[in-house]
């Protein structure tokens, strides 16, 4: 029995256990005589994590330490939110995806449900539960992992990253979460010729049957666990606003990729405003790559306008969007649900049929907020840079492909090409730029910055749905952290106070659902709700 609990990493306290408890529990024997404490324990594994050279070797090693004990592991990574976030998430967590099979040792408590199995769906998930209250689920089907595309079943990482910064952000207890990876099959020819490649060897399955299984999954997975929290993750650009059209009125849901991603972006730009003191509603919008994220984002941005009191008639007369075949018009049989209310008329513009690239949309419209969510690498060149900034004082400009190797421009070249003008935020974390003389700080515009509060918010508020004006009110919270009249100051709070400022999130997203009377109990005091719902790790 003892050695059941040293192989729990919810319930292992290692060399912790007291001599009491390893008398208790059986352990006599199994562990070396000097009990330490957490913070000696904490400090030790630290100090092994230091030896080790790459992000992929220290990334490996902490997993090795999150799937034996998840109170040090936590409490380790609270210590060192900055240094330990593009390790344990994005951006190495992408080589660790690709690498999946080569790198695996532990499945990490995770739900693997396969589409040539339903019936096991349920089994499967009150397998991986083990009788944990579970509050929060992170589901991918990895078809669009980060900008790396399709990865199938390797994609579970992502779900398991997402939640680790659930826990070190807001505090959810990592016993109440579970990550779930669909395995619909996959188009990746590289995974479907690896004899190695753990998920099933066929092509994706698309139409009804993967939508049945989806369904199946999200209704069993409701019945299991009635406080559940859903949060979608990486799902391909033809399903992901499906699902969450489909569901989001129904149960409490949320797409990670459209609204967390929304969120972020309108606080960058709410504290752009800030920082130059112009009006949201004065700013010409360009989404460039209008795909899950780009879409999304667009339609949380184009809300706050109507929120700001425009018509939905001038409000969208703010609006552009590039994908691949260049500004998008409405004449096109291709576009998606999303992309449609965002299409211009070729009407507007004298050279129309040569607005198929960036560079030319930028010449003809004159951004002054430009999003990147294309997947395609410095595709913001020095030409687009400067056409852009030479018709703004301070262009907006933030770069988000994920990971570092997608992003559509460097912090440092965007402010050199701008002369220092360029209000910046991008995907990963990077670090200050100097740039004649300024230290500029670097927003890091990614979702992780907002679903934990978010999250968390929903969690403790017991909310029966997550709708726009929670979402809104996400937005809103952060700012007033930042100070705006710091020259370099940054649009966005900085991730070393993830912590604090997800408590904000939350007790907006709560206060919300409270005064929209949304919630599953009654909640009369929404801080002492917070406190309560959130986790530390302690023995
Ligand atoms: N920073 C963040 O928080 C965050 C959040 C979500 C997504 N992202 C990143 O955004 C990127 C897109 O993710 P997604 O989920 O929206 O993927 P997606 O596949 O749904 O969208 C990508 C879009 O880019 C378009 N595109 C491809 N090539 C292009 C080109 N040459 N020019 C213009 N557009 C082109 C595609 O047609 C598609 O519409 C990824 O790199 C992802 O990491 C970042
Ligand atoms: O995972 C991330 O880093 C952000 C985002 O969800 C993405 O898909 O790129
Ligand atoms: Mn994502």
């Amino acid at each position: 029995m003892g050695i059941n609990i040293i192989n729990d990493p919810f319930k292992n306290k290692g060399t912790a256990f007291t001599k009491q408890e390893r008398k208790d529990l059986g352990l006599e024997g199994l562990l070396p005589p000097y009990v330490q404490t957490l913070d000696e324990q904490v400090k030790r594994v630290y100090a092994q994590f230091q030896t080790k050279s790459s992000n992929l070797e220290k990334r490996l090693f902490l997993m090795e330490i999150f799937n034996e004990n998840r109170t040090v592991f936590f409490k380790m990574f609270s210590q060192h939110v900055v240094e330990f976030m593009p390790i344990v998430y994005d951006p190495t967590i992408a080589d660790t995806i690709e690498n999946y099979s080569e790198l695996f040792v532990d499945p990490q408590n995770a739900a693997f449900l396969s589409i040539d199995d339903p019936e096991a769906v349920k089994n499967s998930l009150r397998n991986a539960a083990d009788k944990r209250n579970i509050r929060l689920i992170v589901v991918t089907d990895a078809e669009g992992i980060l900008g790396i595309g399709d990865w199938g079943t390797n994609g579970v990482d992502i779900a398991v990253g997402k939640l680790m910064v659930y826990t070190v952000a807001a505090g959810i207890d990592p016993s109440q979460v579970l990550p779930v990876v669909l395995d619909t099959g996959t188009n990746n020819e590289r995974l479907l010729k690896d004899p190695l490649y753990f998920g099933n060897h066929h092509k994706r399955v698309a139409g009804p049957k993967y939508y049945d299984f989806v369904d199946h999954f999200v209704k069993t997975a409701e019945e299991l666990f009635p406080n559940l929290y859903l949060h979608f993750e990486d799902f391909g650009r033809d399903n992901a606003a499906n699902l969450l059209n489909k569901y989001k009125d129904q149960i409490t849901t949320f797409n990670d990729d459209i609204q967390g991603t929304g969120i972020i972006v309108l606080a960058g730009i709410l504290g752009a405003m800030n920082i130059s003191k112009q009006k949201m509603t004065e700013q010409t919008y360009l989404c460039f790559g209008a795909g899950t994220a780009g879409a999304g984002i667009t339609k949380r941005i184009y809300d706050e306008f109507l929120q700001q009191g425009l018509t939905a008639k001038e409000a969208r007369k703010h609006f552009y969007m590039v994908d691949k075949q260049g500004l998008l018009f409405d004449d096109d049989p291709t576009l998606t649900p999303e992309q449609k209310p965002f299409a211009r008329s070729r009407s507007e513009f004298a050279n129309a049929a040569e607005l198929t690239n960036l560079e030319m949309a930028v010449k003809a419209i004159h951004p002054t907020i430009l999003v990147g969510t294309s997947t395609q690498p410095g595709a913001f060149t020095e030409n687009v840079v400067k056409e852009m900034a030479a018709h703004t004082e301070r262009p907006i400009i933030f770069p988000l492909s994920n990971p570092t190797k997608l992003a559509e421009a460097r912090a440092a070249d965007l402010l050199k090409w701008s002369e220092g003008r360029a209000l910046v935020a991008t995907g990963i974390p990077v670090a200050d730029v100097k740039y004649n003389g300024i230290t500029y700080q670097i927003g890091q515009a990614n979702n992780a910055l907002v679903y934990p509060g978010l999250g968390l918010g929903v969690i403790a508020s017991t909310a029966s749905l997550l709708n726009d004006e929670m979402i809104s009110a996400a937005a809103h919270s952060l700012g007033g952290i930042v100070d705006p009249n710091k020259p370099g100051a940054s649009v966005l709070p900085p991730v070393s106070k993830l912590n604090v400022f997800s408590t904000t999130v939350a007790k907006a997203v709560a206060n919300s659902a409270v005064e929209q009377k949304l919630t599953r109990t009654e909640i009369t005091d929404v801080d002492q709700a917070i406190a309560d719902t959130k986790w530390t790790p302690q023995y």
